[in-house]
């Protein structure tokens, strides 16, 4: 379970979080939508006590990330898939985070297989294409077997066997009653994927609604999308 309670993250002059407020349930897999700039990277890092609040509080199973203890079981994450040192094996990447975790390094192999890197475990990450790091990230992700999952943008520059891929993992994580937020800009897959949509413009909420309930009747989610966000993309200037 994450809350979301009034949260307010600034940089100096600009507010990337302006009073945000949200649920995000088990067993279900919830999307994360809004313009270039909304703030959902900014609302994640602070739940990862990557960025501390400006005010308000950002919560996973009821504690800051900061409080909670052996974390890596609680919470899982994938942001910035580039963000792996080139140099190392995926196998070593994998066993350091693992290390330092206390988690045994048969569960490394066992992710290796289950997210299709076996073949390459020794394969330096640097050589990597993108849809390898980013299955590499989910598994670091996974590593620790936890009940709560963050995923920016993970289908980012997939291609289509990966795009199923993802889709059909973040589904049975969240059948698995597990909590799943999912970030991404693209609609058609985000309406195949999210049981439940939080739609953020300019840090605030915007909606917060079943993805049926948004798109009875076959309306496509990118139109309602659209039209929902118009008054929210704004580049540039402080707010
Ligand atoms: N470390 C930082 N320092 C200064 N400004 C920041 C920082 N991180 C984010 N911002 C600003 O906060 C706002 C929200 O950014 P954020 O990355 O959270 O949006 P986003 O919804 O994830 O966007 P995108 O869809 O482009 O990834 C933007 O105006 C951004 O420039």
């Amino acid at each position: 379970m994450i809350e979301v309670r009034d949260l307010v993250k600034r940089y100096g002059g600009t507010t990337a979080v302006d009073g945000l407020s949200f649920q995000v349930r088990p067993g279900q897999v919830t999307g994360f939508l809004g313009p270039n700039g909304a703030g959902k990277s900014t609302t994640m890092r602070v739940l990862l006590g990557l960025a501390a609040p400006t005010s308000g509080e950002a919560l996973i199973d009821g504690r800051r990330y900061a409080t909670i203890r052996r974390p890596a079981h609680r919470v899982g994450a994938l942001l910035d898939a580039g963000a792996v040192h080139g140099g190392r094996s995926a196998y070593d990447h994998l066993l350091s985070l693992a290390r330092t975790n206390g988690i045994r390094p048969r569960r490394v192999i066992a992710l290796l297989e289950e997210v299709g890197l076996a073949g390459v475990a020794r394969k330096r990450v640097g050589g990597f294409s993108l849809g390898m790091r980013q299955r590499l990230g989910i598994a670091a992700a996974l590593l620790g077997d936890p009940g709560v999952l963050l995923f920016d943008e993970p289908v980012n520059g997939l291609d289509p066997e990966g795009v199923r891929w993802i889709r059909e993992l973040m589904r049975s994580l969240a059948a698995e009653g597990r909590t799943v937020l999912l970030s991404s800009h693209l609609m058609s897959e985000m309406a195949l994927t999210a049981d439940h949509l939080l739609i953020i413009g300019r840090g605030r909420l915007i909606t917060d609604s079943p993805t049926r309930d948004l798109t009875p009747d076959g309306t496509s989610l990118e139109d309602v999308y659209l039209r929902i966000t118009a008054g929210s993309v704004e580049f540039g200037a402080g707010r």
